[in-house]
């Protein structure tokens, strides 16, 4: 990750600025202080969390404390979420106030606690798995009383995608197959878990299920292919 962050940095710094900056830039002297304020984790719980999403919450969070009882020592990591990726890179409070935009990062941006996307997601620090737990709110409806498969298939890129990015670096999904099973009624919370099935030079091989908090229903199974990109081609377009 330190790798990715000191690219994001270099790249800022030798390329012309991501087309989605274009007249948003601010010279530095109109920030305050941008070293103050730390971004908001949006993956920690808040008042909207259901029972079933906070107990599997504590389930994966008690497995990032090792047997010695230090915090990031156990098999898990818990992994932070904002609402812009710039927020990720060290410094990323100041890389995000001066590379000022009202993107948002789309399953961030429902302010409604509760009404949206409800997640958080932990990685296994092996690294072939990564789980999301996902709390669908009322926004979300496609067909009556049920998540919009389009929701649903964002939540499995956003998984596959941050567990790819954990695992290659920068990376874009270049297919996504996805097979819906079973309707995932609107409230409540289902379990999404990658796998890492295979590398072959830029290319890597995802799948992604999703199921009933309990593992007993399979809502969507899915596979993807990324590909590793540089950085330049990300924000340089
Ligand atoms: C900015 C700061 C970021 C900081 C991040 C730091 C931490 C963040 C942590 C976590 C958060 C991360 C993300 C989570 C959130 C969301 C994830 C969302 C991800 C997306 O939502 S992303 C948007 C949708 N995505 C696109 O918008 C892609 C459009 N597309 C392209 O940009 C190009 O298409 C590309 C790059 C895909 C490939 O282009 P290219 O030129 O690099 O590669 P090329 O075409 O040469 O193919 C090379 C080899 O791949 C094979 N190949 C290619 N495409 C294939 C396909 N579709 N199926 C089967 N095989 C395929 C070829 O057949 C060849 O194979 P071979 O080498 O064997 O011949």
């Amino acid at each position: 990750m330190a790798s990715i962050l000191c690219r994001i940095s270099k790249t800022l710094v030798n390329h012309r600025l991501p087309p989605f900056t274009k007249g948003l830039i601010r010279p530095m002297v109109t920030v305050s202080w941008p070293f103050q304020s730390q971004p908001r984790d949006l993956s920690l719980p808040n008042p909207s969390w259901s029972k079933e999403m906070l107990q599997h919450y504590e389930l994966y969070n008690s497995q990032c404390v090792g047997e010695d009882g230090k915090e990031g020592s156990g098999p898990w990591r818990r992994l932070p979420s904002y609402n812009r990726l710039l927020k990720f890179a060290t410094g990323g409070v100041l890389l995000s106030k001066i590379i000022q935009s009202e993107a948002r990062l789309f399953t961030r941006n429902i302010k409604i606690p509760g009404a949206g996307f409800e997640y958080v997601m932990f990685i296994k620090k092996s690294q072939e798995k990564c789980v999301c737990i996902f709390q669908a709110g009322h926004l979300l409806e496609g067909p009556p009383g049920h998540v919009h498969g389009g929701a649903t298939a964002a939540m499995i890129d956003s998984v596959n995608g941050t567990h790819a990015t954990y695992v290659c670096g920068p990376v874009m999904t270049a297919n996504l197959n996805i097979n819906y099973r079973n309707p995932i009624p609107l409230g409540s919370t289902v379990v999404l878990e990658s796998t890492l099935d295979q590398r072959e030079g830029r290319k890597a091989f995802f799948s992604c299920i999703v199921t009933s908090i309990d593992g007993s229903k399979v809502h969507v199974e899915s596979k993807a292919l990324f590909l590793s990109i540089s950085m330049s081609r990300i924000l340089g377009g």
